[in-house]
């Protein structure tokens, strides 16, 4: 039996600096790994088997069907797998739940098959699984380019805690697509912002709150009209500045201070508000 964790990520700083021709928008983003993670267990099988422990899940809309198919057409392997997922990531909320479940799909099922592709294969295959998909195998923080697939490593963000709230905003699917054909060419910026928040990290100075940029966050106001209302409930529970993660709808801050953390995540639950408490993670081994 062979046990992966998947983890969530956060955007701490996303720039989109224009429409591509193939569809997709070029960005420049600052991504962070966070101990928030959703767990796959894999074993051997006649015939392949996916599931997960979450209501509404389907595995016919997950990544981590589409990346046994991937395998099974490039490679011509016709194993089983019995896959099943522990869920703890909310679904298209922001988080990248399923794009790394769908990393951890293809490190999982490389193992289980020995199929002996390298990590540098599994990650261009990653790239054809979504945008989103390569940040998984550097995991810690990363400065992510092109659509989203071209990685650098950084320097580690300094570990701090992060609470998140999943406001309770109807979400349907597509909603990253829907999000990225809602900006506007005012809404576009040149990426320098980003490229001086990489450069504050590498060299270990601190990052001022205001570099904290989301070009997705006027969209998502028009998007979801109540998402200020929640904006506003995460600061009355005691946060002060509150960002957006990707495309959203989750809303995250960042703490130094564990109790503080802890509190504002307590008094967002007592508002009947789905939060999470995380810790910012570093690099995958
Ligand atoms: C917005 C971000 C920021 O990290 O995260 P989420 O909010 O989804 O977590 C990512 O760019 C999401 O990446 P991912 O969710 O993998 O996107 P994909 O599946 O590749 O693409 C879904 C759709 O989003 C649009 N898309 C995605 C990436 C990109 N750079 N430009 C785009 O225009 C395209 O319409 C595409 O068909
Ligand atoms: N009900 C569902 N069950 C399984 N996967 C889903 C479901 N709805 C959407 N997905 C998949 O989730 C992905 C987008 O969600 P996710 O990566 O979790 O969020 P985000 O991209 O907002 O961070 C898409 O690949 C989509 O196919």
């Amino acid at each position: 039996m062979l046990k992966l964790l998947a983890p969530a990520k956060i955007n701490l700083c996303l720039e989109v600096t224009g429409r591509r021709s193939d569809g997709y928008h070029e960005i420049k983003s600052i991504i962070q790994a966070i101990d928030l993670a959703d767990e796959l267990v894999f074993e051997p099988a006649d015939t392949l088997s996916i599931s997960a422990d979450a209501p509404g899940w389907r595995a016919e809309r997950s990544l981590v069907s589409k990346a046994a198919r991937m395998l099974q057409e490039r490679t011509g392997t016709s194993f089983g797998a019995r896959v099943r997922l522990t869920k703890r990531i909310p679904l298209v909320s922001g988080l990248g739940g399923d794009s790394s479940d769908g990393a951890a799909a293809l490190k999982g099922f490389n193992r289980l098959w020995h199929l002996g592709l390298s990590e540098a294969e599994l990650m261009e295959i990653g790239a054809a699984l979504g945008s989103d998909v390569p940040f998984f195998f550097c995991g810690g923080t990363a400065l992510a380019e092109g659509r989203g697939e071209l990685l650098a490593p950084l320097r580690p963000y300094p570990g701090s805690w992060v609470v998140i709230l999943m406001p309770p905003l109807r979400v349907e699917g597509g909603k990253t697509a829907r999000l990225y054909a809602s900006l506007r060419p005012e809404d576009f910026s040149d990426g320098s912002l980003t490229e001086e928040f990489a450069r504050l990290l590498m060299e270990g100075s601190a990052v001022p709150p205001e570099m904290f940029h989301n070009t997705f966050e006027r969209a998502a106001f028009e998007l979801w009209p109540d998402f200020g209302r929640y904006r506003w409930r995460f600061i009355e529970a005691g946060a002060t500045r509150v960002f957006l993660s990707g495309a959203g709808p989750s809303l995250f801050s960042l703490h130094a201070d564990y109790s503080e953390a802890e509190r504002i995540a307590a008094n967002l639950e007592e508002q009947g508000l789905k939060s999470f408490l995380a810790r910012t993670a570093g690099h995958l081994e």
